[in-house]
């Protein structure tokens, strides 16, 4: 694959909270329409990497390129914050805790962004915003609040609102485990559909191996603030090379 597939590289990545070194030294490549599930324990490192590669969280050292647009890690300049800000517009997340604006519509949810950012007309924003619901199956919940709407449903609101602003990766941190798991299943539906529809490029941290089998074309094993292993997830799942990787994969499965 070409240099202009990757859609993100991560290169040398190190993230420190005071003496607790979290990340130590993360290399990453993902190609564009390419899915990545991420796994490991608690603690080793999944969500701080992800939140590394919008800034949500600055890296220690190492660099973050998204899109074309390279960050080193380290202090924010001021031209450092702008180019930050440049980068977040190529990338839609989606949390665990959905954080809807509860006040709003699930509409307005939707078309916020993209309205802030002058996205087009009202009118091509709307349009947009209500093919999306669509896309995850809402398209009757448009004028409903966030509160009248189920976990599951939420949640696939959060995807929607994340889609509007066309990312060039969604980055998910483990958007299925603050759901009854008779939920789960909605919301791994539209991010299967994401995948194998819209051939959208994905970084997912999850424990639903299933959708990982399933849906994944890579899955990369984090231990300890690094990647331990990573391949075809039939092999890393059936023949993980690590007895660390085979532990963890004895106990979620
Ligand atoms: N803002 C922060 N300040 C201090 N420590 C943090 C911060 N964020 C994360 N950590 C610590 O970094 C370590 C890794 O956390 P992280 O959430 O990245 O792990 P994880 O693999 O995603 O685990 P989990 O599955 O539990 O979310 C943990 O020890 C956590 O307590």
């Amino acid at each position: 694959m070409s240099d202009r597939d990757v859609v993100v590289r991560l290169d040398g990545l190190h993230k420190s909270f005071g003496r607790l070194e979290v990340v130590r030294g993360v290399d990453m490549e993902v190609h564009r329409g390419e899915v990545v599930v991420v796994f490991g324990r608690s603690g080793s490192g999944k969500s701080t990497v992800l939140r590394c590669v919008n800034f949500i969280d600055d890296p220690s050292a190492g660099s973050v390129e998204v899109a074309g647009i390279r960050l080193e890690g380290g202090h924010r300049t001021r031209r450092k914050r702008e180019q930050i800000r440049q980068l977040r517009l190529h990338v839609g997340m989606v949390f665990q805790q959905f954080n809807l604006f509860p006040n709003m519509t699930v509409l307005d949810n939707v078309t916020c962004a993209p309205r802030c950012a002058g996205r087009g007309t009202g009118d091509e924003i709307v349009e947009r915003a209500r093919d999306l619901l669509d896309r995850v199956g809402l398209s009757d919940k448009a004028e409903e609040h966030p509160i009248r709407l189920s976990g599951g449903q939420q949640q696939r609101v959060a995807i929607a609102r994340a889609l509007a602003m066309e990312p060039d990766v969604m980055l998910f941190d483990e958007p299925t485990s603050a759901l009854d798991p008779e939920l789960t299943g909605e919301v791994l539906a539209v991010m299967k559909s994401l995948a194998t529809e819209m051939r959208m490029t994905m970084i997912v941290v999850t424990h639903e191996m299933g959708f990982a089998r399933e849906v994944a074309d890579r899955m990369a094993f984090f231990h300890e603030g690094r990647i331990l292993e990573q391949g075809p997830p039939d092999q890393l799942i059936t023949s993980p090379a690590h007895p660390e990787t085979r532990a963890f994969l004895d106990a979620v499965l």
